[in-house]
């Protein structure tokens, strides 16, 4: 079933229940407190495994006129029905050992029966008890609907507590949260449904049937009852209920209530007369009101009460989401699509992806273009379009979102009769597997489809990153000589703590127009390798990062000049000593796994940078294998005086190296990854980590050479290292 639909249903079901379910969760967050409240009492002095039943009766006996029953409670705690020596009928919680009266049961207290009338049917006796019953049987689908989202938003069930995609505090603690009590708020909807269920005679009896019994009447009628063998061996643990017989006539029996089955016993014999098995509904009946009340257990009622207490949260959240939702989801435009020159095409399951077709619009506008912004599954000839923007994010194993589905098949049939001009912007998580697949499988299917010129190669953004998307606006920017500039988001656009920095040393461009810059902090900026160094130019404010390798105290970048890049352009105009001002924007998923015991580092053209400082924290030298793909002998040059001296310092192995303009032959790093399948396999059998770092290019080759290693020798797929965190990915 579509993701959509799962998320409809949901949607539907606590819209529809909301109110109902506000006032269950408060009622019973109160309920939960009852069981707690009577599990405290000290009416436990012993543990009732250690008493047999003979003990019990035989004390009471004594210390009574007359024992009516002995009743077991849920909280272990001993009530016994009884006549005193003063003729006073009295029900007690009696010491199992002693006998001796520990207190009487207490009548329920007000706010606990006003709650609890409130919970059960709302005061409306039987309709009020028919619509608690009905919402129970509703949050029953909620859950189930909420977990098979998670279950698909994490990626599948192995993946169920692997990390959540960072997002806004309610979204994410919906998902977090969800984990934990989805379960537990299953179990007490599906008890409370139960119970209700039972109460309109919904399920079958749960009555237990006798046969009549005939007990034997020539009997030893002096033999008292504790001195029964069946009482002498049963353990008062065993016992939920007693009731003694009427009168001392041997025709009259005990009806002993077990914990799964019911017998008589004969006065006199001990002689079983009749014993019966609870029929499953009363089994089911039992367990399902223990487990909505929290009977005897402090621990189940605290979880019922977070549960409870779960079920508010998620009601807030979940209504900031759909609010959210409706927010970014955009009045697909009645333009006459025929008047638009530029056409944005958006695939959104949950919205964000509408937000950023949004801003472009707004940018586009400015620049006095027609727009037409609409979903891809819309898609159609256009007869005055010149350029074609495709924004869309990626669901479950790489799938397009559902107002995309047609959108390959329509792109097959439909044709437009001008060339169209096209810039493709994935939206997706690297939390996934398939990180941005849907945007990939569209480029390429443009890319070889007739009548379409690609402007700037995909972009693919990460986590909703309006930084990211402000980076791709200045790409295409440059791409068409045109300015897009896009609205600037406060909040979105969280600046960070600027240092200053001065330039130690840079190298010249060589032929790739590469080169390497190396800055010192001035104060005392913390930064590792992996890191990235943001840089905002005047000109747009616009951050752009460049990956850090950490060399003692300095930071080493690898930065490839672009002819029209702002950023690339001024970096290579600095002089040592002079000074620049740059945030460090942690990133932490992508550094030195400290408990790797071998890592494999794969990258090409500037990726190598961060790799550099990462081989030079390997103080303790573990086996690092560093794989690097690069144009020819010339663009390695820049990198040979840092690697020559990892390599001496024993921090790394041979560089590993494919050169793809080098003579005849043209090698690509994923060429050297499929080369070294068996001996990358067994790394990542025994844990190795391998990270990788370059053009996105790179690593969806990569990646795909590695899933095959990992099919092919270990039987295994690739997300499955993925979801240990072995695979750790930082490209651009
Ligand atoms: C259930 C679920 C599955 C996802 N699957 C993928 C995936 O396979 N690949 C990916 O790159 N992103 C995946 N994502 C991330 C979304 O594509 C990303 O959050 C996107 O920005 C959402 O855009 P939208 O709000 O417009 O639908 C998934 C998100 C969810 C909630």
């Amino acid at each position: 079933m579509t993701i959509s639909i799962w998320r409809y249903s949901h949607l539907l079901l606590a819209l529809s229940t909301g109110l109902f379910l506000i006032m269950a969760s408060i009622t019973g967050i109160i309920l939960a407190f009852e069981p707690i409240q009577s599990t405290i009492k000290p009416y436990k002095p012993i543990t009732l495994s250690t008493v047999s039943v003979g003990e019990t009766i035989g004390v009471l006996q004594e210390e009574y006129e007359e024992v009516l029953s002995i009743t077991v409670d849920a909280n272990d705690f001993v009530l016994a029905d009884v006549l005193t020596r003063e003729g006073e009928s009295k029900q007690l919680y009696v010491h199992p050992k002693t006998g001796e009266a520990l207190g009487e049961p207490s009548p329920q207290h007000p706010i606990f029966q006003f709650t609890t009338n409130l919970h059960r049917s709302l005061f409306l006796k039987s309709l009020g008890r028919f619509f608690v019953g009905l919402v129970s049987f509703l949050l029953c689908l909620i859950a189930a609907t909420g977990l098979m989202l998670i279950i698909k938003r994490q990626g599948g069930i192995v993946k169920l507590f692997s990390k959540v995609q960072k997002d806004y505090f309610e979204l994410r603690y919906h998902v977090i949260l969800g984990r934990w009590f989805l379960i537990p708020i299953f179990i007490i909807a599906a008890t409370g449904a139960y119970l209700s269920a039972e109460k309109f005679s919904l399920l079958p009896s749960t009555l237990v049937l006798h046969e009549r019994v005939s007990p034997n009447v020539d009997v030893d009628e002096s033999v008292r009852p504790q001195d029964l063998d069946i009482f002498k061996t049963t353990s008062l643990n065993n016992i939920r209920k007693i009731n003694f017989p009427f009168t001392p006539f041997p025709e009259d029996y005990f009806e002993v209530a077990l914990r799964d089955k019911e017998i008589y016993v004969h006065q006199y014999t001990g002689e079983i007369l009749s014993e019966k098995p609870y029929p499953f509904t009363f089994l089911a009946s039992r367990m399902s009101l223990v487990l909505h009340t929290g009977q005897g257990s402090i621990l189940w009622s605290l979880v019922l009460l977070l549960a409870s207490a779960s079920i508010l949260f998620f009601i807030y959240s979940g209504f900031v989401m759909w609010r959210k939702r409706i927010k970014n989801s955009v009045k697909i435009s009645k333009k006459n699509a025929d008047a638009c020159t530029h056409i944005i095409l958006v695939g959104s399951e949950t919205g964000t992806t509408f937000g950023f077709a949004k801003s472009l619009e707004k940018a586009l506008k400015k620049l006095g273009k027609e727009v037409l912004v609409t979903q891809l599954n819309n898609y159609q000839a256009y007869k005055n379009a010149e350029h074609l923007f495709i924004l869309t994010a990626t669901y479950g194993e790489g799938d397009p979102p559902t107002n995309a589905r047609n959108f390959l098949g329509l792109l097959e049939t439909v044709k437009q009769p001008n060339t169209l001009k096209y810039s493709t912007v994935g939206f997706g998580s690297t939390h996934y597997p398939n990180y941005c697949k849907y945007a990939i499988d569209v480029e390429n299917r443009l890319a070889t489809t007739l009548g379409f010129e690609k402007v700037v190669p995909l972009y693919n953004i990460d986590n909703q990153s309006y930084d990211a998307f402000s980076d791709w606006s200045v790409r295409w920017s440059e791409a068409m000589g045109e300015r897009l500039d896009l609205p600037v988001l406060e909040n979105k656009n969280k600046t960070l703590k600027l240092h200053e920095f001065v330039v130690v040393s840079k190298t010249e461009p060589n032929g790739d127009d590469t080169f390497l810059i190396r800055l010192k902090a001035k104060d005392n900026a913390k930064f590792r390798s992996g890191d990235l160094l943001e840089y905002r130019p005047q000109e747009d404010g616009i951050p752009r990062w460049f990956s850090i390798a950490r060399i003692g105290q300095e930071i080493l970048l690898s930065i490839k000049k672009h002819e029209l890049g702002v950023v690339s352009n001024y970096f290579n105009s600095l002089n040592p000593s002079e000074n620049l001002e740059a945030g460090i924007k942690p990133n932490p998923h992508f550094q030195f796994p400290k408990k790797a015991k071998e890592l494999i580092c794969i990258s090409n053209g500037t990726g190598i940078a961060p790799f550099l400082g990462i081989i030079d924290e390997n103080k303790h030298k573990t086996p690092i294998h560093l794989y690097w793909g690069g144009r020819n002998n010339a663009s390695l040059k820049i990198y040979t005086p840092h690697l020559d001296k990892l390599h001496c310092e024993g921090k790394m192995k041979p560089l590993k190296v494919a050169f793809s303009r080098e003579g005849t032959s043209k090698t690509y790093v994923q060429d050297l990854v499929a080369k070294d399948s068996q001996k990358i396999s067994k790394s990542l059998e025994n844990g190795a980590f391998i990270m990788i770092c370059g053009s996105l290019r790179m690593q969806n080759d990569v990646l795909e050479v590695l899933e095959k290693i990992t099919n092919k020798e270990l039987e295994k797929p690739l997300n499955y290292f993925e979801a240990k965190g072995q695979i750790k990915m930082d490209c651009y």
